[in-house]
């Protein structure tokens, strides 16, 4: 069996407003493979976001191709993006997007009961050392540990990959630091792949492979001969 997830092959976005043509993908060839942990790292309007959105199913690119295990993405209609999202794919963005007005559990359970195959709540929650806060909701936690909710709710359904969204980037460095490890252990212990969008250079670190993104184009990949664990960051 291939160990590869994702295969992009010359990948092409061209945004069109008005008169003007942002290009923000220019030609991406990309394989991530089972059980990673990528960081895409790059400046601001690099092209990053529209990447992992692509790969997540929740945008298409303008030209190119892109495969998930043995089947292609961009052969798929909207019902079928739609059925890939919700079985296989996780989503953690910046802002955490919580219900207020459901507690931690329940924000987790509204995704459990529509997967087919859901860990418990509880045992999401116990993965991001939520179980405290089980019962709170939002405004009763921390920007770190509504993060943290997001990421159980994420993961509850137990998907193949984890895409984030530069889910730092609110918080501060001790805060950031718990999330980070929070998605580096799902990525150890379940084998999640995981691909993590970051411009900040420490946070590649964490990574097996760190995917550099400029302009559009992937301008560099380098492995990490070893990985340091979130505890070890600062910035
Ligand atoms: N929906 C859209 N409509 C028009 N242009 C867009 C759209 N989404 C992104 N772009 C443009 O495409 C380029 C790449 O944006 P993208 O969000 O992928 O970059 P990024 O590297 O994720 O940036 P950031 O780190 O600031 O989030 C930018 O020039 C951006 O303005």
């Amino acid at each position: 069996m291939s160990d590869v997830v994702f295969s992009a092959r010359a990948v092409t976005k061209t945004y069109h407003m008005g008169e003007v043509d942002v290009h923000a993908l220019r030609g991406v060839d990309l394989d991530l493979r089972v059980g990673e942990f990528v960081v895409l790292l790059g400046p601001s309007g690099s092209g990053k976001s529209t990447l992992l959105n692509i790969l997540g199913g929740l945008d298409r690119p303008s030209t190119g191709r892109v495969f998930y295990r043995e089947g292609e993405l961009t052969g798929l209609d909207d019902a079928g993006l739609t059925r890939y999202r919700r079985y296989h794919v996780g989503f953690v963005f910046q802002f955490y997007n919580l219900i207020p007005s459901l507690t931690a559990k329940e924000n987790v359970a509204l995704i459990t009961d529509i997967a087919p195959d859901p860990m418990r709540p509880e045992e999401a929650l116990a993965l991001v050392d939520l179980t405290p806060r089980m019962n709170h909701f939002p405004a009763q936690l921390s920007g770190g540990e509504q993060q943290r909710v997001a990421i159980a709710r994420a993961v509850a359904k137990k998907p193949d990959v984890l895409l984030c969204d530069e889910p730092t980037g609110a918080l501060d460095v001790h805060t950031g630091v718990l999330v980070l490890d929070a998605i580096s252990r799902i990525n150890a212990e379940l084998g999640t792949t995981t691909a993590v969008i970051t411009h900040n250079a420490v946070i590649a670190e964490m990574a097996d492979r760190v995917i550099s993104i400029s302009d559009g184009h992937i301008s560099g990949v380098t492995e990490n001969a070893t990985k340091r664990g979130a505890s070890e960051l600062e910035w």
